[in-house]
């Protein structure tokens, strides 16, 4: 304001001609020239200026024109002579009109293009405030128009005084003046085009930052918005996992309540059977001791009645002893009497006398016979009644044997029947020692679900705390785009509101200006109009061609983030590709295929969470803390802990898939004792913790059954087996077999091995191998360890015969599938193991230094292999000699204290990744007789 009064009063002094310096307006010449377009408005405040100041110095002019109108002249084509006339009034309206048309056009133009600078905060104007273009038209335009006012006043006023003379030199000398101010005026128009031009520039330089920015902005939220939903997705799939494994693990409690419920039962009724069993022995012992007394009184009545028979039998005796001692006295007396009756008949006569004496002989002695007799008799019913007492006794015996026999029948019955309880509490026993495999299993299966899920809380935990970071950052880096485009929408706003402003202005101006101006010069009015026009058109263009950079700039971001998505997808195929052609070049190569899975922490870990592993979010590498430096490795695939079995089931399907082609496949987890060897191979349950061996039997089944309808015929055969302590050990066996040491035997014809004796098992559908299963854990070889509840202290080999036969093509495919589960290695001072376990870990570490051995003899090509120097090799011969596919699953323990263990089975499986075995042959033959 300050400056624009200076200036003004500056120009006044120049453009004061002598007349008027008479006039005592100021004496003093002009010092310098005006520089009316040097200066920029400071701010839109300083819009209002030039009403303020110029508007009453047109009142003026107009008041005073008006006066001179009023002083006797009349309007219309006489005013131009009347002008002429009057001197100073005409030449004074004509300066005003020339000195605003001079102000050249294209420094409107170039005030309004400052916009972008404001818009981006970044204007390169020394004020860095904005420019309203016709406000700067005006208030450069008030100057001249005071100017002329005040050259027009003195001159005005001094009319009257001087003679027509006089007042042409004047207007001559004022002419002179504004020739010089038109001059000067349009070296400012060329200077105004110079800094238009250079304020063009400025806005394209300006419109290329906004743009930049706007496309940093963009690609900044493109980024955010792609790892929001990324994290998202990611935080939705954790969320599906969890919530599967925690229904699963519901699942399980159900089945763990209800097998424990079922348990509860199945005790309770053992405790009644028992209780049964107790009261039936003791009933049992009661008739026992009954029986034995009934038998010891009977043995004691038998006696008796013996006795008494063999006292009945003697006295019977004595009895017929007498009656024949008695009949021989009787037949001797009876001989003596016929003797006497011979003697008294020959001498009757001469015994008559003696006759009597006989007589009387014979007649006591009858009667000692008739007593005699009556005697005999009364034996007779002696011994009758002593027979008759020994029929009863004999009967008595009789009864008590039939009793006896009773009793004994009873307490055959109840031997029967004890037996029977016997054989039932037996079947109870085994019942129940199959229910507390399954009871282990399930406990197992749920341990491993609750690892998973802490596993997936953990990583759910971090994922959202590192979600929380980006979306932090992304929302600090939203804010700070939000504010700057704020702070840029507020001053482009203010920009708007201040060119509204100075439009309204403009137009209240332009009003009163085309009220006074049509009065005096219609012409010059017209011209200015069209500048302003002009202006405005400029304006518009400019402000279409800001719209058409947004336009485009939203575009070519358009255009970006679907080049983005087009490269992430074309990087996603390339991963796709990568992996194929690494698996052909690995097939090709014969290599040994490596997988690493790391278990999730575990309740028996400990409190300390902190994990040693972690593993790349490309699924192939991994890093092993050591202290304070990390072990990168990597392998042909790398599960983290939150990888579930289904998972890495879909990773190995292509090696069942192998078998199934004819192919022999071996697939042997490796790894520290407790790392999880089983849990992958083996599994627990039925369902989502289902591991390797039974998923391959399914997917086997089911693409057997699929092949079907392409004309082949499957058989599948299974077997499993343990090395326990360097004995083979059949765990399909029969219970009368279970423990027998089997032999591994060289096949003359194929050169590979085989174990004669093993149980082997036709398996039709899925559930054949849960029966399998169950039939091999109660037999293999588990104890708890320091490491390991549930240690296993065998390497274990589940495997799969396949035979396809295909009638048509008369061909037939021989494919094996090996699924071995190896007993972990172990650091003696850690497991703690002594005695047995002892004996049992230096076996399982010696025939896993032996496996050691063989891998490291592969991969250094030598010429000896020592499969022999163990069972284990010696068994996996053929599969490691070149002729199938194998993959090592190393399992590693996340604790910092199995570091060193972790270490070991990395290495070793590193290793293993370097030995090539050669490329895999098909076992495919034409069919024979053989194989109908
Ligand atoms: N990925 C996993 N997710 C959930 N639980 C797991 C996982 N891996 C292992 N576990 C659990 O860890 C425990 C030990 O695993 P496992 O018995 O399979 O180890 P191992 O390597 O076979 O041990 P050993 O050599 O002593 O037999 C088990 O309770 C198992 O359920």
């Amino acid at each position: 304001m300050a400056t624009s009064s200076k200036r003004q009063r500056e120009a006044i002094e120049q453009l004061t001609i002598p007349g008027a310096r008479d006039d005592g307006d100021g004496s003093a010449p002009p010092s310098k020239s005006p520089n009316l377009g040097s200066g920029r408005l400071a701010g839109v405040s300083s819009l209002k200026q030039p009403k303020r100041s110029g508007l009453p110095v047109l009142k003026a002019v107009k008041a005073r024109s008006n006066q001179d109108e009023n002083d006797g002249e009349p309007n219309g084509q006489k005013r131009a002579g009347a002008g002429k006339r009057r001197g100073p009034g005409v030449p004074a309206t004509r300066i005003g009109i020339r000195a605003t048309s001079a102000i050249p056009a294209p420094a409107m133009v170039s005030t309004v293009v400052d916009e972008p600078e404001s818009i981006n905060g970044t204007n390169g104007s020394t004020t860095g405030e904005p420019l309203p273009a016709i406000a700067t038209v005006f208030e450069r335009a008030m100057p001249s128009l005071g100017l002329i006012d005040e050259v027009a006043k003195p001159r005005r006023g001094k009319a009257k005084q001087f003679d027509h003379k006089g007042r042409l030199e004047e207007q001559r000398a004022v002419l002179a003046d504004l020739r010089g101010l038109l001059r000067r005026l349009e070296e400012e128009g060329k200077a105004f085009q110079l800094e238009a031009v250079k304020l063009d520039q400025a806005v394209v330089l300006h419109m290329s930052l906004a743009n930049q920015d706007l496309a940093r902005y963009k690609e900044s939220e493109g980024v955010r918005s792609d790892a929001v939903t990324g994290l998202q997705a990611q935080v939705d799939e954790l969320k599906r996992s969890l919530e599967a494994a925690l229904k699963e693990k519901e699942a399980f409690q159900k089945q763990a309540q209800e097998a424990s419920l079922k348990l509860q039962e199945e005790l309770t009724a053992k405790v009644t059977l028992s209780t049964q069993k107790s009261e039936v022995a003791s009933q049992l012992e009661q008739l026992r001791s009954e029986h034995d007394m009934r038998v010891t009184v009977l043995t004691t009545e038998k006696t008796q009645l013996a006795s008494q028979r063999d006292a009945a039998t003697a006295e019977l005796a004595l009895v017929r002893a007498q009656l024949a001692r008695k009949d021989e006295d009787t037949s001797g007396t009876l001989q003596s009497m016929r003797e006497m009756q011979a003697f008294a008949m020959s001498t009757n006569e001469r015994l008559t006398t003696e006759n009597k004496v006989l007589a009387e002989k014979l007649a006591a002695l009858e009667s000692s016979t008739k007593s005699l007799e009556v005697s005999s008799s009364e034996a007779l019913s002696t011994i009758a009644r002593l027979t008759a007492e020994l029929e009863a006794s004999e009967a008595a015996k009789a009864d008590a044997v039939a009793v006896a026999k009773d009793k004994t029948e009873t307490c055959a019955a109840a031997t029967a029947e004890l037996n029977e309880s016997l054989r039932v509490a037996f079947a109870e026993k085994e019942m129940r020692q199959l229910v507390n495999v399954q009871l282990a299993d399930v406990q197992n299966e749920l341990k491993a679900v609750y690892a998973e899920s802490h596993a997936l809380r953990t990583e759910m935990q971090m994922q959202s705390t590192r979600h929380g970071d980006e979306v932090a950052k992304f929302e600090a880096r939203r804010q700070e785009l939000d504010e700057a485009r704020a702070k840029a929408v507020q001053a482009a706003a203010a920009e708007m509101e201040a060119l509204r402003e100075a439009n309204v202005s403009l137009e209240s101006e332009l009003h009163t200006w085309k009220t006074k101006w049509q009065e005096t010069q219609a012409h010059q009015n017209m011209v200015e109009m069209a500048a302003l026009c002009e202006a405005q058109r400029e304006a518009d263009v400019l402000k279409l061609r800001l719209k058409e950079a947004q336009m485009t700039g939203v575009q070519t971001m358009e255009a970006k983030d679907a080049a983005i998505a087009e490269l992430t997808a074309k990087v996603k195929e390339g991963e796709a590709l990568r992996r194929k052609l690494h698996n052909t070049i690995q097939e090709l190569r014969g290599n040994v295929r490596v997988f690493a899975r790391t278990r999730p922490f575990l309740p028996s870990d400990g409190p300390c969470t902190e994990s040693a592993i972690v593993c790349d979010v490309d699924g192939v590498s991994m890093r092993l803390k050591k202290e304070k430096e990390e072990v990168a490795f990597t392998f042909d695939r790398v599960f983290s802990p939150v990888t579930g079995q289904d998972k890495v089931f879909d990773e190995v399907a292509e090696f069942v898939q192998s078998a199934i082609d004819g192919y022999q496949v071996c697939l042997f987890s490796y790894g520290q004792t407790g790392s999880g060897k089983t849990h992958t191979m083996q599994g627990s349950g039925n369902g989502h913790m289902r591991g390797i061996i039974p998923r391959s039997i399914e997917k086997i089944i089911d693409e057997c059954a699929k092949n079907r309808e392409a004309g082949w015929r499957y058989s599948l055969q299974a077997s499993f087996l343990e090395i326990y302590n360097e004995v083979v050990r059949d765990l399909l066996a029969k219970k009368e077999d279970a423990g027998k040491p089997l032999a591994i035997k060289m096949l003359e014809k194929h050169g590979g091995v085989t174990v004669p004796d093993l149980t082997t098992v036709t398996i039709n559908a899925v559930r054949d191998v849960e029966g399998l299963m169950d039939r091999a854990s109660r037999l293999r070889s588990v104890a708890s360890t320091d490491m390991n509840e549930q240690s296993s202290r065998s390497h274990s080999v589940f495997t799969l015969y396949l035979k396809g036969v295909h009638d048509e093509q008369g061909v037939v495919l021989e494919g094996r599938l090996n699924l071995v589960d190896l007993a972990g290695s172990e650091r003696i001072s850690r497991s703690g193991a002594t005695g047995e376990r002892l004996k049992e870990a230096q076996a399982i570490n010696k025939s896993l230094s032996a496996l050691t051995d063989v891998f490291n003899a592969i991969a250094l090509k030598h010429s000896h292999v020592p499969f022999r120097n163990s069972k284990l090799t010696y068994l996996l011969q053929s599969c490691l000699s070149g002729d199938g596919k194998t993959l090592m699953m190393v399992n590693l323990s996340p604790t910092i204290e199995s570091t060193g263990e972790s270490l070991c089975s990395l290495r070793f499986a590193h290793s293993v990744n370097m030995c090539e075995l050669g490329k895999a042959k098909r076992q495919f033959k034409k069919k024979t007789d053989a194989d109908t």
